[in-house]
């Protein structure tokens, strides 16, 4: 089992592949033998989230999901029945949303066992669950379909949602059977009708089985999975083993690790990143020089070889006033040579950087484009024009929209990206023919297509809710700006540099205020 995120990128499966695992990894095995792992590596992390528990109540959906939480159930109550000094300390109770014979075969083998071992049927949550006691919410699993087509046995919904609404506002910690019931595993959107009402009181663990699935890692993925575990149910998946199909869908980005610098080394050899940004107060009376700064103090602390900063402000220079850092060449953007470095253009870019797209997106070899500048190229078609062109000629780009922003970009709404943010990564990788990083909780990142090949795109672990503050952004894309000059290659910069950025929040120091520019200041280490 594997606590994840582990250093290592891993394989993430999307619904019908792991169907197709599933029957591969049965065909090879003696009957119900997946379901007994799964129930297994359950009731193993059940024991070690809550040791102390005096309740483990497991609901159980009608399908294959609830027969994992069954044979957990039996699982642990066998292991009670074999220490029975512990026996008297702890209860296994199960509540079942279908009868057995309903249920399919595996799951009934599971609902025998359960029974055989003395486990308890109870009809509603216990009562007097505490937050040292464990819920299992074996509801519903990969299995999930659109309300309606879901059963044909009626009444099964009502008493399904009032269960999931028990787990959901759950105060003991929950463990969820392979994914958070209601939650689709392909894009991590909660189903109509299935999303919690409130954020979750208690602590939530998901054990993921078989595979990973991308809606465990984006989307409402996070808040509804919590700590995210794998058991691969000894099919070899974990240790990199997949087979040659069905390919996973996307990767958990890991870094591998990093070569140290030479010593024999100097200031060119990590590369030159221009920030081209920064409205000033004088044009709109909206002042967003700040960006720029942010982007530009993101890319030194990044590891660029230098780092030069051309401010979209009248009166440029009275930036270096408000934020002293001398190590940041200040240019005009007109003396500013844009053919020769990374380029990270649109943080806080205002209406003001609309005019220096034509020439932007005309000569910089390596560019990172951001907020303003997509807007101004979701609104303009030849600017966008000028963007698809880019890569035939040699010149590559990396966006870095957020999900409204990538709207604007697709032509659709915030809502349409978010319902499917791996294909929102990829068709914008695919339309602009470049690199896309979809920011937002688990961040997408697609590269551009090769011939004949799906995109690549990875998933990026790391990250919280601390960077859910103005300035963050820009961060990021003065960051990839730093980690591209240093020679990666695009795609892997911007992984890189999501998965470094979530890593200094994930552990950031208690004793200092979070704020955009002090992480832009803790990104080298
Ligand atoms: N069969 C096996 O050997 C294995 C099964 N596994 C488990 O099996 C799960 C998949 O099992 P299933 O294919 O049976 O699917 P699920 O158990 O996830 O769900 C299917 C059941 O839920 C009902 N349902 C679906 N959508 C609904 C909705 N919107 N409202 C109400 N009811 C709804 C269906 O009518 C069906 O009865 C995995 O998530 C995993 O937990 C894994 O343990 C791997 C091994």
């Amino acid at each position: 089992m594997l606590r994840i995120p582990t250093s290592t990128a891993l394989p993430l499966f999307d619904t019908a592949a792991t169907r197709t695992l599933e029957q591969q990894a049965a065909a090879r095995l003696p009957a119900h033998s997946l379901m007994q792992r799964a129930g297994a590596g359950l009731a193993r992390l059940a024991r070690a989230i809550a040791p102390h528990a005096r309740c483990i109540w497991i609901a159980c959906g009608p399908g294959n999901n609830g027969g994992d939480g069954l044979q957990a159930a039996a699982w642990l109550q066998q292991s009670l029945n074999a220490a029975p000094e512990k026996a008297r300390s702890c209860r296994i109770l199960v509540s079942c949303v279908r009868e057995r014979a309903h249920m399919p075969a595996d799951a009934r083998a599971a609902w025998d066992a359960a029974h055989e071992a003395g486990v308890q049927w109870t009809e509603h949550m216990p009562a007097d669950m505490g937050p040292q006691d464990l819920c299992i919410d074996a509801l519903l699993g990969i299995g999930l379909r659109q309300p309606g087509a879901a059963s044909p046995h009626t009444g099964t919904n009502e008493r399904l949602l009032t269960v999931l609404r028990g787990l959901q506002s759950s105060t003991s910690p929950v463990l969820c059977a392979d994914i958070a019931s209601g939650l689709d595993a392909d894009t991590g959107q909660y189903l109509p009708g299935f999303a919690p009402l409130n954020a979750p009181a208690s602590a939530r663990h998901t054990l993921a089985l078989l595979t990973l699935q991308p809606g465990l890692f984006t989307g409402s993925g996070r808040d509804a999975c919590g700590q995210i575990w794998w058991d691969d149910l000894d099919t070899g998946l974990a240790k990199g083993r997949p087979p040659l199909t069905p390919l996973p869908c996307a990767q958990l980005f890991s870094p591998g690790a990093s070569a140290p610098r030479p010593h024999a080394s100097h200031k060119g050899s990590f590369g030159d990143v221009a920030i081209l940004g920064g409205e000033g107060l004088g044009q709109r009376g909206l002042s967003m020089t700040g960006a720029a700064w942010l982007a530009a103090l993101a890319a030194l602390h990044g590891g660029a070889g230098r780092v030069m900063l051309a401010l979209l402000d009248a009166s440029a220079g009275s930036g270096q006033a408000t934020a002293p850092w001398p190590e940041i060449m200040l240019r005009s953007p007109e003396a500013q040579d844009w053919r020769s470095t990374t380029v990270a253009c649109g943080c806080g870019g205002g209406m003001a950087v609309r005019s220096w797209l034509p020439r932007i997106l005309d000569q910089a070899p390596r560019l990172v484009l951001d907020a303003d500048a997509l807007n101004a190229i979701a609104e303009d078609e030849s600017l966008a024009l000028l963007l698809k062109e880019r890569r035939r000629r040699d010149l590559h780009t990396v966006l870095t929209p957020h999900p409204l922003e990538a709207a604007r970009l697709l032509k659709t709404n915030t809502a349409q990206v978010q319902s499917q943010r791996l294909r929102a990564a990829r068709q914008l990788a695919q339309r602009f023919d470049c690199t896309a990083l979809l920011k937002g909780s688990g961040t997408v990142i697609a590269g551009p297509q090769e011939e004949n090949d799906a995109p690549p795109c990875w998933i990026n672990p790391t990250g919280n809710a601390r960077l859910s503050t103005g300035g963050t952004g820009d961060v990021l894309a003065g960051l990839i700006a730093a980690l591209w000059a240093q020679g990666l290659q695009p795609t892997q910069a911007a992984a890189l540099a999501a998965w470094r950025h979530g890593f200094a929040a994930d552990h950031w120091p208690a004793h200092i205020p979070f704020s955009a520019s002090a992480l832009a200041q803790r990104l080298g280490g």
